[in-house]
């Protein structure tokens, strides 16, 4: 039974195939935005440790289950949701919907960066610090290392660490997004959410960010959301495909870029639409 946070004892521990491990389980999920159903019924594991990417043509709901993964949609009026949303780990299971969730603190294990990197207008050190601030009882020293460290893990600290009290919005986009995926990762998630993160920068940063989400992955399960094919297939180990609010297909990258299961998978992956 449920409690009021909506953590309960009995985890299940389904694995979505030998070698994974399911850290979010969804079963079932439609979600609305008002009278109009965004999602239909989907289910999908999302292994721990790896990248997941989300596919799809525009409008699909790619957005609409990130944003329900973190609760992001309790922003927006009119956004309901119903279904199966859980964290799975070996001592319990946490439905994400549950409506007394803590949602301040699973956000803390729940990180997001957004298509556009969206630095605080702060410094450097400060948009870093900042959830340490608010979350941890950190000594000025432990503060200093913990943002070296967050700089370093986001691959950006040899940019700044001449510069670390200039303001962050000095910096160039591609070193704002790692500036970013730096500040999510500072209060120590299990899970970074990825929305587009690379659709506002130019080539050369987004290999960046694509080499650093895979390094990132052996300590972090994250999910992408991607309009880019190439990306997805050189950055995620999983693809989940969406067509109109449902879930055609998921699995290895690989396969469903080499040899999907169902033809709208083909065509799509193949650039025949959307
Ligand atoms: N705040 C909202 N209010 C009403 N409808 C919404 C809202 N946000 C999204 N939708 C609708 O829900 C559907 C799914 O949108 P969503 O943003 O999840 O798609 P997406 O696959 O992420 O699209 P894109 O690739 O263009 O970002 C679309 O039809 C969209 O118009």
């Amino acid at each position: 039974m449920s409690s009021d946070t909506g953590t309960t004892a009995q985890a299940d521990s389904s694995a979505n195939d030998d070698a994974d491990q399911t850290l979010i389980s969804i079963r079932d999920l439609d979600a609305w935005y008002g009278d109009f159903q965004a999602l239909h019924g989907l289910s999908l594991e999302i292994p721990k440790n790896k990248v997941t990417a989300f596919i799809g043509p525009s409008g699909c709901g790619k957005s609409t289950l990130l944003k329900w993964i973190n609760r992001m949609n309790d922003l927006v009026p009119g956004a309901t949701a119903r279904g199966r949303l859980s964290l799975i780990h070996d001592d319990g299971e946490t439905n994400l919907l549950h409506p007394g969730l803590d949602v301040v603190s699973m956000r803390r294990q729940i990180g997001i960066v957004f298509q556009k990197p969206n630095p605080f207008p702060k410094s450097i050190y400060d948009n870093v610090a900042f959830g340490p601030r608010l979350h941890m009882r950190t000594t000025k020293a432990e503060l200093d290392e913990l943002v070296e460290w967050a700089l370093k893990k986001a691959a950006v600290w040899d940019e700044v660490k001449d510069r670390l009290h200039a303001p962050a919005m000095g910096l160039s986009g591609g070193q704002q997004q790692r500036l970013c995926i730096a500040r999510a990762i500072a209060v120590g998630p299990e899970i970074l959410l990825m929305d587009e993160p690379c659709s506002a920068l130019d080539p050369g940063s987004t290999l960046a960010i694509e080499d650093l989400i895979f390094e990132l992955r052996s300590q972090y399960t994250i999910v992408i959301v991607t309009h880019n094919m190439q990306q997805a297939s050189r950055c995620s180990d999983k693809t989940a495909f969406f067509f109109e609010g449902k879930l055609v297909e998921s699995g290895d990258t690989e396969l469903i870029f080499t040899n999907p299961q169902e033809k709208r998978t083909d065509d799509y992956v193949r650039g025949r639409f959307g």
